[in-house]
């Protein structure tokens, strides 16, 4: 099982993910994509991606309005897993 990442860790992680905020056991990131069909894309890239490394991001949608959240469950907090997830959702995002 991945190990939790310190404070420390998680504080380095994030100064490499501008756009993703720490909250409690979680990391959040929100994008405004460009309308509904262009969030649907993301999310259908990033249930792919999830898919393929089995770690899976609690996603929010409202209209062209998406939230991430991600946290690693069977251990009860962050791990690299979600860092790696997080990094592979900005490259994403970025591709639309
Ligand atoms: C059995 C399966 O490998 C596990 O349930 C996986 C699936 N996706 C997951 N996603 C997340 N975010 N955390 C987990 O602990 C996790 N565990």
């Amino acid at each position: 099982m991945a190990e939790l990442l310190t404070d420390q860790e998680i504080s380095d992680a994030l100064t490499k993910l501008p756009d993703w905020q720490r909250e409690g056991e979680s990391i959040v990131r929100t994008a405004e994509l460009a309308g509904f069909p262009q969030a649907m894309e993301v999310v259908n890239r990033v249930a792919e991606l999830a898919e393929s490394v089995n770690h899976h991001p609690d996603i929010d949608i409202r209209w062209r309005t998406v939230t991430f959240r991600l946290s690693t469950h069977s251990a009860g907090g962050l791990t690299v897993k979600d860092i790696s997830l997080a990094e592979q959702i900005d490259e994403t995002l970025g591709s639309v």
